[in-house]
């Protein structure tokens, strides 16, 4: 029978070129090679040998204590065990998965795939040269498999428990995920500065609240107030000091109102109340006592406030913009004759 002759696929000029494109063509169809050479006790490994793993390309000798070191302690006797049965010629093949210690402190499964390329005059062995595969993903998913099936060919593991086990670990699995996800409303519902609910919080409650007073008939009032004359505060101390005024009057009126009623930052110094269940008249007095509260309180040794408000009551088939309005002017008529006092704005006023 005709012997095939080998293709020839590359002709090079010199050594050097031939080196390049061998060099060229390992680093693109294999992971990671290694060269080891007894007698100069060398070990040469591929770029792709450090990338896979994570390290600088050459960062380690060029030994063998280098492989030794990255085996995982639990891998390492049954590959020193391998490699010492094929090197003496007691099994044909070097062909094994352990783990490699990356860069990361991680480790990686793979494969070690060997061939010895030369012997001397007696048989040592003098020169092999070796692969390394990335098999981790499938290495993980079917020791995972491996692992569940002996749980279930365990005496004392049933099919039961290990439907038990799982369904604890996906519902504590949803319950982080359910507090990450109360989390992010949180911040999205607060103000930054000062910690309370924003606009936009403010809205959906007023939503609410306004859904409810349409169902039960209840009454509603709402409130907004403003600091008199802020810009002088930032303009005089500083616009941290500014921050810090706002600061201080959230916490101090959060303090003083009924847990059912709402409060929250409008915008700039500007704060609004929901009052559910309480008339125009109550939503007044209640201000009032705000009012004169706050031009008592001292922010700072020595420093005094004071805001003007403004009140309405919901009237059903009121749009938001309607409340707004009315609070709107209340809130100018009470800036406008004199500031540090409240002014409430009927519904009749507006019709
Ligand atoms: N420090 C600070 N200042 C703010 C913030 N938001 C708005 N301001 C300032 O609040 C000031 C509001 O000024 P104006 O609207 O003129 O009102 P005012 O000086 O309080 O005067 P009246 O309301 O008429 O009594 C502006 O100087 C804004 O820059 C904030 O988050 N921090």
């Amino acid at each position: 029978m005709e012997q095939r002759k080998p293709a020839i696929t590359y002709r090079h000029a010199t050594l050097q070129d031939a080196d390049a494109t061998l060099n060229n063509l390992l680093d693109l169809v294999v992971e990671g090679t290694w060269d080891w050479n007894r007698a100069s006790g060398e070990v040469v490994r591929s770029p792709g040998w450090y990338r896979m793993l994570g390290y600088e390309v050459g960062v380690f000798k060029q030994d063998v204590f280098t492989w030794e070191n990255l085996i995982h302690p639990d891998d390492y006797p049954r590959v020193m065990q391998n490699f010492e049965q094929f090197t003496a010629g007691k099994i044909d093949h070097y062909s094994i998965d352990y783990r490699c210690k990356k860069q990361d402190g991680h480790y990686l499964w793979i494969t070690d795939n060997a061939q010895i390329i030369a012997r001397d005059d007696e048989g040592v062995v003098t020169r092999i040269l070796g692969a390394h595969l990335d098999i981790h993903e499938r290495k993980t998913a079917q020791l995972e498999l491996f692992e569940q099936n002996r749980l279930l060919r365990a005496d004392n593991v049933t099919l039961e428990k290990l439907i038990t086990q799982k369904a604890r670990e996906l519902e504590n699995r949803n319950r982080e995920l359910q507090q990450k996800i109360e989390q992010i409303e949180q911040i999205s519902n607060t103000d930054p500065l000062t910690q309370i609910p924003n606009r936009k919080k403010f809205e959906e409650e007023l939503r609410t609240e306004k859904s409810r007073s349409d169902r039960y008939g209840h009454e509603l009032s709402f409130a907004m107030f403003d600091i008199d004359h802020f810009k002088n505060i930032n303009d005089t101390f500083g616009h941290e000091t500014g921050d810090k005024v706002l600061k201080k009057l959230a916490a101090f009126i959060s303090q003083n109102i009924r847990d059912i009623d709402f409060f929250g930052r409008w915008g700039g110094e500007e704060f609004v109340l929901i009052f559910p269940d309480v008339p125009l008249e109550g939503a007044t007095a209640c201000a009032e006592k705000l009012r004169r509260l706050i031009a008592e309180y001292e922010l700072f040794p020595g420093f005094k406030i004071t805001c003007s408000f403004g009140v309405t009551s919901y009237r059903t088939g009121d749009s938001i913009d309607d409340i707004f309005s009315r609070i709107d002017n209340a809130l100018y008529v009470a800036k406008d004759s004199g500031r540090d006092r409240v002014v409430e704005l009927h519904v009749e006023a507006q019709s």
